[in-house]
């Protein structure tokens, strides 16, 4: 079942051009999705439409496999979101803050000490949200998202301004969120690299329109199915035959020897046949396509 399932998503600001087309969108539960496009590709208003933010114009949202519309209020207090800028009051504590919304979502006081202790603002005492810093306002923000324990977190870039610490804090959270409470999380980036090592499942979308949609793994295979290994030796000649003969697909490559992207244990395997050969080894380095360039493909025409 997906947690999050729209259909034909379409959507025009005024008369304009549709800053959405057709956008079809398939999260599975228990996922982390990551919902990655560069500035103005439609990632927020994508999500905007999907927590009932934004009127719905074309298409269909469905959410837990039950349509939005009509069970709007109850699917949605599943949900836990974080979009634009956080809703934080900069003159109350972080503990304040949370007050304010638990309050709001009629969930038990317990959960205030909970939610801080589990994003790390336990110790921040009678400091006020506006002193914080970008990372301690994120964390603060995703606070108030999983007070009332969300089935699923929505967060429209949660790294945006973070520095690389705060990157990595952020996502070891998301993380142990995820594997704790097996909530699904759908979170934006316009940086693959942000979010490579968080996500499960990836979504590229490219001036509104849907670019790639599958596993992570999927999008990994494509970038080794353009990758490969080179080898340097003191007789690269002798060492394509060798290779070659050995039923590798191998090409000669400036000089040098060249086969597709293969397990390690297949390169340890060449090279012990070469060193057999009497051919010494001096260098063997991979190459290719990296997942940022296969990105960058993707989301350009
Ligand atoms: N309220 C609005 N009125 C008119 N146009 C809008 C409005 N909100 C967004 N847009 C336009 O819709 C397009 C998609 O914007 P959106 O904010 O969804 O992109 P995004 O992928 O989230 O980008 P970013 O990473 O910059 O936030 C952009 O061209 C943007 O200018």
């Amino acid at each position: 079942m997906y947690a999050m399932e729209t259909c034909g998503l379409t959507h025009r600001f005024g008369g304009g051009d549709p800053v959405l087309r057709n956008v079809e969108l398939r999260v599975p539960e228990g996922s982390i999705y990551g919902f990655l496009g560069p500035n103005g590709a439609g990632k927020t208003t994508t999500l905007r439409l999907v927590l009932g933010l934004l009127g719905q114009q074309e298409g269909t949202i469905h959410l837990f496999g039950r349509p939005l519309t009509g069970n709007r209020g109850e699917l949605l207090r599943q949900v836990g979101s974080s979009i634009e800028s956080p809703s934080l009051y900069a003159h109350l504590t972080a503990r304040e803050n949370l007050r304010i919304w638990q309050l709001v979502f009629r969930c038990p006081e317990r959960r205030i000490g909970e939610v801080l202790s589990l994003v790390g603002l336990s110790g921040t005492g009678s400091k006020r949200a506006g002193q914080f810093s970008l990372g301690m306002k994120q964390r603060l923000s995703l606070a108030v998202a999983l007070l009332h324990e969300p089935r699923m977190l929505v967060l429209d870039e949660p790294t945006n301004g973070l520095d690389p610490h705060g990157i990595l804090e952020m996502r070891d959270l998301l993380l142990s969120l995820n594997r704790a409470h097996g909530t699904t999380i759908v979170v934006s980036s316009h940086l693959l690299a942000e979010v490579e090592r968080l996500v499960t499942d990836v979504a590229i979308i490219s001036r509104g329109t849907l670019r790639f949609q599958g596993p992570l793994a999927e999008l990994m295979a494509r970038r080794e199915a353009t990758s490969f290994i080179t080898f340097d030796s003191g007789d690269n000649t002798r060492a394509l035959e060798i290779i070659a003969a050995g039923g590798w697909t191998a090409v000669p490559h400036e000089g040098k020897v060249r086969v597709p992207a293969l397990p390690p244990e297949e390169i340890g395997r060449i090279n012990h046949r070469l060193a057999l050969a009497g051919v010494s080894v001096h260098e063997i380095t991979a190459g290719g396509t990296r997942l940022e360039t296969l990105f960058m493909d993707l989301v350009q025409d």
